[in-house]
């Protein structure tokens, strides 16, 4: 038997710092356990750190999260109990992936092996407010369907904004467990014990339920108005749908109405107004768009910092939400890096097999990123 952890958590929220946190500090040390990664984005960047911490790592090409996710997501998941039969099964689905899909998807998944344990929201403290405004569809949906919320983060925030987050956290979820100490005062172990809550889980199933049949019936009706498409081969099917021809075919992006300068303000501006209407639901891939560089430039830490920081103030660049990577340094170092919405760092790290990183965002100009980050 497996059981399964839903790790999840907007852009950046820490979701691997705390599956490191636990897989060293909890019971779960002691655990056969296999790691399955959604990124999205077009380099795995966190693959390399988590194979460091011996554990397996199973990346999925990324892509929609809502519908290719159930049919490479679900194949993947038997896959991994067939040939490991791990004791845990710890799924940390991209960012932007809303947590009620995932669970459906592990539900669909037709195994006796399996046995749900838990579902997290990892919430940035420093974000909250900002993120549930601007992307409440994806933000929202992974707290209102957790079993347990940790935030994070909040060392670097106070009393109040923690208050404010809290208050967030409880209108959209009234069962779950939140943790809200810093995680540096606490081990890994007590944030799993508190992640232990039956009651809490069973109605977060509940609320998941909920969330994914809002989802499902949007889809549907939004399907059959205005997703059909008739292939070249003369099939009709729907989007992200891969015909019997081959043929895969990409969705048209509708949605793309908004006011990109207003846009732009409105990511650095807390009290500006929500991104989206409430009733109107997106696949990631239509609001969020990545790109993967790579690169053999050393770069020395000014010169990293510099380019930083212009990811952070150029909106010309579009709404930077998370970049990360891996990139050599000048006299044989290396860093890496962690920049999340505007706030970054830069960390020396030992060598890698090369230079590479990705940056995630909103109506993001490719070209200008990839000529500042190049090198
Ligand atoms: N000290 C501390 N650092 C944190 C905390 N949360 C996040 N970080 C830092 O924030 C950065 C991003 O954390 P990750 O764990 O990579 O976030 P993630 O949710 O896995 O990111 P994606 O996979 O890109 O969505 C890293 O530099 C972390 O060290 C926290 O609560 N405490």
């Amino acid at each position: 038997m497996s059981k399964v952890d839903i790790i999840s958590g907007f852009l950046g929220a820490g979701k691997t710092t705390l599956i490191k946190k636990l897989l060293k500090e909890s019971s779960l040390k002691d655990e056969k356990v296999v790691l399955i990664e959604n990124e999205f984005g077009e380099i795995g960047i966190d693959g390399g750190f988590m194979r460091e911490a011996g554990v397996e790592v199973n990346e999925l090409s990324q892509g929609c999260i809502c519908c290719s996710l159930v049919g490479d997501f679900e194949k993947s998941l038997s896959e991994v109990i067939e040939s490991y039969h791990p004791d845990r099964i710890i799924i940390e689905p991209s960012g932007v992936g809303k947590l009620s899909d995932i669970i459906a998807a592990v539900k669909n998944v037709k195994s006796q092996e399996l046995e749900l344990d838990r579902f997290l929201a990892v919430v940035d403290a420093k974000k909250c407010k900002m993120y549930h405004k601007n992307f409440g569809e994806f933000f929202n949906n992974q707290i209102a369907s957790a079993s347990c919320v940790v935030l994070s983060r909040t060392q670097d925030v106070t009393e109040e904004k923690i208050e404010e987050c809290l208050d967030i956290v409880r209108e959209l979820n009234d069962h779950a467990p939140v943790v809200t100490t810093s995680w540096d005062d606490i081990t890994g172990d007590q944030i799993l014990e508190a992640t232990n809550n039956k009651e809490a889980l069973e109605k977060a199933l509940v609320a998941a339920e909920l969330e994914h049949q809002h989802e499902h019936e949007h889809h549907h009706h939004h399907h059959e108005h205005d997703h059909d498409h008739e292939c070249e081969c003369g099939h009709h099917h729907h989007d992200h749908e891969e015909c019997e021809c081959g043929h895969h075919h990409e969705h048209e992006h509708h949605h793309h109405h908004h006011d990109h300068d207003h846009s732009h303000a409105a990511i650095h501006d807390e009290e500006s107004k929500a991104y989206f209407d409430e009733d109107d639901l997106h696949d990631a891939d239509e609001v969020f768009n990545s790109i993967g560089i790579e690169t053999a430039h050393a770069f020395s830490h000014d010169e990293l910092d510099e380019k930083l920081k212009v990811l952070a103030s150029d909106h010309s660049l579009g709404h930077i939400l998370r970049s990360k990577g891996i990139v050599k340094g000048k006299d044989g170092k290396w860093f890496e890096f962690d920049f999340v919405a505007g706030d970054y760092e830069i960390r020396e790290t030992t060598p890698d097999v090369g230079g590479r990183l990705c940056v995630i965002g909103q109506d993001i100009d490719a070209h200008k990123i990839y000529a500042l980050m190049k090198g």
